[in-house]
C-alpha cells in the first residue's frame, strides 16, 4: 500500500431540494504516486468530488479511501487536517491567494499555526525560486499575471514538504505558454522530486502528456488508460 490510494466502492451523494445527486458512483481506483495521472470528463461528471474525497476535503457516503497506509475516512476532523498538512497539497483553478498578502507570505500562509523543524521564511523564498519568482516576492497578487500567481500558488502547495499534489484544473485560466509552464512543473516534480500527482484537466493534449488517463462520466469511471511505462511502485 506504499505509494498508493486506494477507492474501494467509493459514492457520493448531495442531497439537494428533494433530489439526491449521485456525483460518485461505486468508484474503484488505485493511483500510483510514480504514475503522473489525469482525470478527465465533462463538466459535472465528478472530477472534482474524487480529488476532493481523495484530499479529504470531503468525505464518501460509502466506501472506503486508503490514503497509502492509512483508511482516511474514519479520521476525525483534526486528525483530518494533520493529514492534509502532512501529506497534500492542493492547487485550484483559480489560485486563491490572499489579494493584501505578498507572493511570499502567500507561500507561508499554510505554515502560519504550524510548528515545524524548517525555517518557514528559507523555505518559502527557495519554493519561490525554484518558481522563477525571487524577484516577486514583495509583489501582490495583483501586480502578477495569471501564470505567475500559479506558481505561487504551486510554491503554497508545496511548502509544508507534501508527498502528492492533487491540481483541480490548474491551467484552465492560463494562456498556452503559462498552462505549459505549469503543466512541466507538475511533470519534474514527478519524475524528479517523486510527487505523486493528480491533475484534473479539460485539455486533451496535456492529458496525452500524463502517464495515465482516468475518464469519468456521470460519477463512473468509464475508461482508464495507462499511456506509458512508469516506475512501477511496490505494493
Ligand atoms: N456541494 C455540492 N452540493 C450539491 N451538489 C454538488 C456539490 N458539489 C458537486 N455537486 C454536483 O455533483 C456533480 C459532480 O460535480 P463535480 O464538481 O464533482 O463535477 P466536475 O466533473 O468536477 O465538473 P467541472 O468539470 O464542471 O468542474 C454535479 O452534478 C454537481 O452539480
Amino acid at each position: 500500500m506504499k505509494d498508493l490510494i486506494v477507492l474501494d466502492n467509493v459514492s457520493k451523494d448531495y442531497p439537494g431540494d428533494g433530489v439526491i445527486t449521485k456525483a460518485l458512483d461505486s468508484v474503484n481506483l488505485s493511483i500510483e504516486k510514480g504514475v503522473f495521472t489525469a482525470v478527465i470528463g465533462p463538466s459535472g461528471s465528478g472530477k472534482s468530488t474524487l480529488l476532493s474525497l481523495i484530499g479529504a476535503l470531503d468525505k464518501p457516503t460509502s466506501g472506503k479511501i486508503y490514503f497509502e497506509r492509512e483508511v482516511i475516512t474514519n479520521l476525525n476532523n483534526r486528525k483530518l487536517a494533520n493529514f492534509r498538512f502532512e501529506k497534500i497539497g492542493f492547487i485550484f483553478q483559480q489560485f486563491h491567494l490572499l489579494p493584501t498578502l505578498t507572493a511570499l507570505e502567500n507561500v507561508m500562509c499554510p505554515l502560519f499555526t504550524r510548528k515545524v523543524d524548517y525555517h518557514k521564511k528559507e523555505r518559502a523564498m527557495e519554493l519561490l525560486d525554484e518558481m522563477g519568482l525571487k524577484d516577486k516576492q514583495n509583489a501582490l497578487p495583483s501586480q502578477l499575471s495569471g501564470g505567475q500567481q500559479q506558481r505561487v500558488a504551486i510554491a503554497r502547495a508545496l511548502v509544508h514538504h507534501p508527498d502528492w499534489i492533487l491540481a483541480d484544473e490548474p491551467t484552465g485560466n492560463l494562456d498556452s505558454e503559462s498552462s505549459k509552464i505549469v503543466f512541466d512543473l507538475l511533470k519534474r516534480l514527478n519524475k524528479e522530486q517523486g510527487l505523486g500527482i493528480i491533475l484534473i484537466t479539460h485539455d486533451p493534449d496535456l492529458a496525452k502528456q500524463t502517464d495515465r488517463i482516468i475518464e469519468i462520466k456521470d460519477g463512473t469511471v468509464i475508461s482508464d488508460t495507462m499511456q506509458r511505462d512508469s516506475k512501477i511502485v511496490g505494493l
